[in-house]
């Protein structure tokens, strides 16, 4: 059975109060789902959510890291740092990094092989921007940014991945992909994993779609065969509406 994830990546949201707010509208969520919980907070309050949560079911994840192991990159955040407070899983590749930071597939694999050197799970995300779906070229796309970032590694490295299709003109903009859109790639992306590295591997692999995931959608999204939980972004600053979206699975 694969994994069931629905994962809150909080952005650039929430200080310290704030964040301290929204985990105890957290802890005291009712969960009726059996899917694994996370939360992605701010770098500087990582440590402070790992602490609180420590003895809860909701996993504290990191948003981003760097490739390097350590050394003179001013403002960034190495593996070792992350694993120091406790944190195991890290999302790597966002669109927002690829677009404004300029991160490449090079880059992400360098960034990819660092984190499964620590023994950290990574949440590998991808997507196509507005220009490609409407030239035909979404499919396309999407494979190259696994390919170039992923394919590198073996099928037992490839266990502590955790896939995130996010199509870029969905991510904030109310515009989701239709359940039909969302199940056309997951189940390409899954095909793709089986033709290289077998159907055990492809079948265990979780994929989880990004973009104006709400409550009011949710259910309809999850209940593809090939949608296993959602990252979620606006949504996820609310306990109310991310555990409303944690229920729907
Ligand atoms: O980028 C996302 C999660 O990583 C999705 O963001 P929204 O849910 O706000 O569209």
């Amino acid at each position: 059975m694969r994994r069931k994830i629905v994962a809150g990546n909080w952005k650039m949201n929430n200080d310290l109060p704030r964040t301290q707010g929204l985990i105890t509208d957290l802890k005291n969520a009712k969960k009726t789902s059996d899917a694994e919980v996370m939360i992605a907070p701010a770098y500087v309050n990582l440590y402070h959510a790992f602490e609180e949560l420590r003895e809860s079911d909701i996993e504290v994840i990191a948003q981003n890291m760097h490739f390097a192991e350590n050394g003179a990159y001013t403002g960034e955040v190495s593996a070792d740092m992350l694993k120091s407070v406790g944190i195991s899983t890290v999302i790597l590749g966002h669109s927002e990094r690829r677009a404004y930071y300029n991160e490449t597939d090079a880059d992400l694999a360098k960034k990819v092989d660092m984190a499964l050197s620590k023994k950290m799970e990574v949440v590998f995300c991808f997507g196509e921007e507005l220009k490609d779906r409407q030239a035909g070229n979404h499919e396309a796309v999407v494979k190259s940014q696994i390919k170039n970032a992923l394919f590198h590694l073996d099928a037992d490295a490839l266990k502590h991945i955790i896939l995130a299709y996010e199509p870029v003109w969905a991510i904030g903009t109310g515009e989701t992909a239709t359940p039909e859109q969302a199940q056309e790639m997951h189940k390409a992306i899954r095909k793709m994993i089986a033709d290289k590295y077998g159907d055990d591997t492809a079948d265990n692999i979780s994929i989880l779609y990004g973009g104006s995931v709400k409550p009011n959608n949710a259910q309809e999204i999850f209940s593809n065969p090939d949608v296993d939980g959602g990252l979620i972004g606006g949504a996820s600053l609310k306990a109310d509406d991310f555990f409303a979206i944690v229920n729907a699975i």
